[in-house]
């Protein structure tokens, strides 16, 4: 019987005529997501409940939608994060599953590296000042000689110390696991501890996976640590950040400014956050371009296969 594959992520239909020709040799049933939405539960619960496997962006995989999926067998991450997925269910159940991770590193690290030249040089606030009339000019700062901190050196993490290295930024991180000495000396990277990333960079960006051990690993206590001429910057999940207190912080300018791919509700809706004028978001963009797309779809296909037939996909040629 041909083995029937869900495909969620919304970005995946701008590359779904090359995926089904990397397909075609395989006997499977290809089921997209065109509501132009992330799924809700609810809607995961029905589409996932007789699929073989799924490939899945940002979608909840949850405990009940993996129990009500009697024949899946495989679970193909489009991205890198896997917290959307109850991965202690999927082991129990027997499940498998890949991250695709590293096919939007450079992309992700762009990104964040833009929101530090956004947040230094009021970017946002001065377009909304001209298009409303005004010709004020807000000082901004340089990168150049400014401390890049970073916490999770992976794929994200070190692209981003390759580009602030060109920048000629000081880098420090935090990544408890992290051992390849050679990257740290080719970049000029020095390993700090967490704390010391706080107290001493000028732009501290995030950029690891949401743990229990990472959940709001910026909160009151470790923004208290942060300069006030410092930024920070999350392009990796909401839940890193306790946004109460990143309210709190940037409200009473306890520190510069901060920037946001990533809510811990995503749309965000009304959040007082997104009154503040030192606070910049865009709405999880950071894997959504045209190079990321693809590479995010031939990872996740190559991992499904290897998955669902335990193999190497077939050569194309
Ligand atoms: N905004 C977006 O669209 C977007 C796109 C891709 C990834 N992401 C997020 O970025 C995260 C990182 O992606 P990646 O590709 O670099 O992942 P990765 O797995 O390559 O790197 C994660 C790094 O975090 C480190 N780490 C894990 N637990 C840690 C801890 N408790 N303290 C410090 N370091 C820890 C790991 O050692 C690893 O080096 C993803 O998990 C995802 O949540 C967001
Ligand atoms: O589906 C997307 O576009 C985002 C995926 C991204 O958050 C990731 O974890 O790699």
């Amino acid at each position: 019987m041909r083995a029937k594959v869900l495909i969620t992520p919304r970005s995946f239909l701008k590359v779904k005529e090359q995926a089904q020709n990397l397909l075609k040799r395989y006997d499977l049933d290809l089921i997209y997501n065109d509501t132009g939405k992330t799924l809700t539960e609810e809607q995961m619960l029905k589409m996932c409940e007789d699929v073989d496997g799924l490939i899945v962006g940002i979608d909840p995989v949850t405990e009940k939608v993996l129990k009500n999926a009697r024949k899946l067998k495989a679970i193909s991450k489009y991205g890198a994060g896997l917290d959307n997925i109850d991965l202690k269910t999927a082991r129990e159940l027997g499940i498998k599953v890949a991250s695709a991770a590293g096919t939007n590193a450079t992309s992700v690290a762009e990104l964040a590296i833009g929101m530090f030249f956004a947040l230094a040089r009021n970017l946002a606030k001065h377009v909304f000042l001209v298009k409303n009339g005004g010709w004020d000019r807000i000082q901004g700062v340089e990168l150049t000689g400014k401390t890049a901190g970073i916490i999770g050196l992976g794929n994200i993490g070190k692209e981003v110390a390759r580009l602030a290295n060109g920048i000629g930024m000081r880098i420090i991180a935090y990544d408890p696991y992290f051992e390849d000495s050679e990257f740290l000396k080719k970049y000029d990277v020095k390993m700090a501890s967490l704390e010391s990333v706080f107290k001493e960079a000028d732009f501290v960006t995030l950029h690891v996976p949401l743990t229990e051990a990472t959940a709001k690993i910026v909160n009151e206590n470790t923004l208290k640590l942060m300069k006030k001429t410092a930024y920070i910057v999350n392009t990796s999940r909401g839940g890193l950040i306790d946004e109460d207190a990143l309210y709190e912080a940037l409200k009473n300018d306890k520190i510069a400014g901060a920037a946001s791919d990533v809510f811990s509700k995503e749309p965000p809706g009304f959040h007082k956050l997104l009154t503040l004028d030192n606070f910049l978001l865009t709405p999880h963009i950071g894997a959504y371009t045209a190079e990321a797309v693809e590479k995010m779809a031939i990872k996740s296909i190559e991992n499904l296969v290897v998955l669902l037939f335990d193999e190497e996909m077939k050569s194309q040629a």
